[in-house]
């Protein structure tokens, strides 16, 4: 009796939540964004989302989780050895990509890679990876928009590219299992991923969560790593945002409202840090992005 009342009162409770008040649909000047279906109000929970592919940091390779991206718990220093996983459920769900990984001799790539300052081309590895394992679709960015790229960009993506080719080709990969993995595809998951992966900074959530920001932020590294989502992607920016994105305590995103929003109204979040003065904003969006933003601020020169 008080099993099946406390099951219908957490029907009832999914069903009162229900689906998340989002729709995807096209805007008037930015391609896609995402809409409020109903009132929401300040600070509600839109949705959640889980990473399509996300890598960490390359200086926290050992310091944080390497599925998710939780901080290993501790004093925050150094540690050798193996990567970290945080559960189970997490060595698990990177069994496929972790174990692709663990065949090839990755350090050629990595050198290039750290001598370059390069993060994204991390992702493109464990994308590549996930696809072999059989745990991702080749395809799984292709709806994504995809960033502009320049000469030079590609340039270097073609001499990345290769060095990836040539890292799985030395490990005895079979055509068969790589016949993805061809110069267009690494040019277009880079292309997407530059335009759309997010920069992750946990919110601390217990004090050996905060021990371990301060460490990171004297060590400049407040960041525990990058990812690509799907919904957060089709959010389009402004310099005064109605919606945020936050991540807890590890990669999984929230969105969150910033202030009442009306049904029907465009929730956008902010790429950059909106303190700037319409210039710099101007120009980090123009450099970073590709686009001029036509934001309420940046059209009033705010
Ligand atoms: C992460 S995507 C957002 C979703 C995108 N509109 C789409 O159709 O997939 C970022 C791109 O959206 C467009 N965009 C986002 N915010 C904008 C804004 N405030 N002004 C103009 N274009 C914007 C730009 O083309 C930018 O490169």
């Amino acid at each position: 009796m008080f099993l099946r009342r406390r099951l219908l009162s957490t029907a009832a409770a999914a069903a009162a939540r229900g689906p998340p008040p989002i729709r995807v649909a096209l805007t008037e000047h930015a391609g896609r964004g995402v809409f409020a279906t109903r009132p929401v109000s300040a600070g509600e929970l839109l949705h959640s989302a889980q990473p399509l592919v996300s890598h960490p940091s390359p200086s926290l390779l050992h310091e944080v989780c390497y599925n998710c991206l939780r901080r290993k718990p501790g004093d925050g220093r150094a540690s050798s050895g193996g990567y970290y996983f945080c559960s189970d459920a997490c060595r698990e769900h990177a069994k496929g990509f972790h174990d692709v990984e663990k065949k090839v001799d990755w350090s050629s790539f990595h050198d290039h890679c750290s001598s370059r300052g390069l993060k994204y081309p991390y992702m493109a590895k464990r994308l590549a990876c996930m696809v072999i394992s059989g745990a991702a679709n080749a395809d799984c960015l292709d709806i994504l928009l995809p960033a502009r790229l320049h000469r030079g960009t590609l340039i270097e993506m073609e001499e990345e590219f290769e060095l990836l080719e040539s890292t799985f080709r030395k490990a005895g990969f079979q055509e068969e299992v790589t016949t993805f993995l061809t110069k267009d595809w690494y040019i277009n998951v880079l292309a997407r991923v530059r335009i759309n992966a997010f920069r992750i900074e946990l919110v601390a959530s217990s004090y050996e969560d905060l021990l371990s920001s301060a460490a990171a932020s004297v060590s400049c590294d407040s960041s525990v790593g990058n990812a690509v989502y799907m919904l957060p992607s089709f959010y389009n920016h402004d310099c005064d945002p109605n919606t945020h994105i936050v991540w807890l305590e590890n990669a999984d995103a929230k969105l969150k409202a910033l202030r009442d929003i009306e049904e029907g109204e465009e929730l956008r979040i902010c790429y950059i840090d909106a303190s700037m003065d319409y210039e710099a904003r101007k120009n980090i969006l123009a450099d970073g992005f590709g686009f001029e933003c036509y934001c309420f601020r940046c059209l009033n020169r705010d």
